[in-house]
């Protein structure tokens, strides 16, 4: 595991008044992304599904890191109620949002549907993190310089937009649609960088590399995979290494919009880059969620 570090987050940028929120802290990635805000002394609120679970991992980051700034709000991403419920909530009783980490996601789960009728993966991974991402927007505008860190993967090579069957009408299959929702995260956080030019807030999408979590809890063939390659498996303390990196690291704004791996750019996927997607998707999108599309 050692040798896998070489991705590690150098930057000394201490975060003392600034706010943070992780989405899907109260586990792998997520739970050491927010540990490592805290102890740079950020207020970090961990919005989770399971409140209970979380408030356990608040208490766990209060008493390792000694800030007591460590917050729990309840997030469910599978239903747009609960999205809006927690921005309105964050929105009344926060002045600033300087850090925004979307990170929650779910992997091969067998087909279902979320509260708003949408596919699991694209629902949960991409249409709730959009949705979310848009309701604290002018919050981040207002808190510029801030950052909005969106937690995507290598899978995402396998991924294609099909807008015709973007919630699984007419294929599933939970690999691809996992691919798929990974795709749409990229597609998003280029879109977005272009929108969000000249405002002050920059945007990153992140592969974390391959880390032990509970991500394969659905697929007993992924759970074995992993087990069989554990020792190159990376902790979740080095998998939240990049999404740091792109947190925290001083001057990375100018390579807003750009996809890291390790601590450095890395290259996409061709349809990754294609704007014209990216623009569809991000309408597509909007149309669903019943957002403006402007
Ligand atoms: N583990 C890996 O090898 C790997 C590789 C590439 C990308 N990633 C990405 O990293 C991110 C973090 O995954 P992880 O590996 O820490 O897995 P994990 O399963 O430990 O964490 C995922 C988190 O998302 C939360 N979540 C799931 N559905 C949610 C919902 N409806 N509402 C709110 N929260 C929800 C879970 O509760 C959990 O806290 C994911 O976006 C994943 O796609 C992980």
């Amino acid at each position: 595991r050692k040798m896998l570090s070489s991705g590690v987050c150098t930057s000394t940028v201490q975060l003392p008044g600034k706010v943070v929120v992780v989405t899907g802290a109260n586990t792998g990635i997520g739970k050491e992304t927010a540990k490592e805000l805290a102890q740079r002394g950020a207020r970090v609120y961990l919005a989770c599904r399971d409140v209970e679970k979380g408030e356990l991992v608040a208490k766990d980051i209060q008493t390792t890191t000694g800030n007591q700034q460590v917050l729990v709000r309840k997030l469910d991403l599978s239903d747009t109620k609960s999205i809006r419920a927690f921005a309105k909530g964050f929105l009344t009783e926060e002045k600033h949002l300087h850090i925004l980490i979307n990170n929650a996601g779910v992997m091969m789960c067998p087909y279902s549907k979320t509260a708003d009728g949408f596919e699991m993966h694209i629902g949960v991974n991409h249409l709730g993190h959009f949705l979310l991402t848009h309701l604290l927007l002018e919050k981040l505008k207002e808190s510029a310089p801030s950052r909005i860190v969106n937690v995507s993967s290598l899978a995402h090579h396998l991924g294609r937009i099909h807008f015709h069957n973007l919630q699984g009408e007419k294929f599933y299959n939970a690999g691809l649609a996992y691919c798929h929702s990974k795709l749409a995260n990229i597609l998003f956080t280029q879109e977005l960088a272009r929108r969000l030019k000249g405002s002050g807030v920059t945007t990153y999408s992140v592969h974390p590399g391959t880390v032990q979590s509970e991500l394969v809890r659905h697929s007993s063939f992924m759970r074995w995979m992993w087990w069989l390659f554990s020792f190159f498996i990376k902790t979740p303390q080095q998998g939240a290494q990049t999404s740091l990196h792109c947190a925290l690291t001083e001057g990375l704004e100018i390579l807003s919009g750009n996809h890291f791996s390790d601590c450095h750019v890395t290259w996409v996927s061709a349809q990754a880059r294609n704007e014209t997607i990216a623009r569809r998707l991000w309408d597509v999108s909007c149309d669903l969620l019943g957002l403006p599309m402007d």
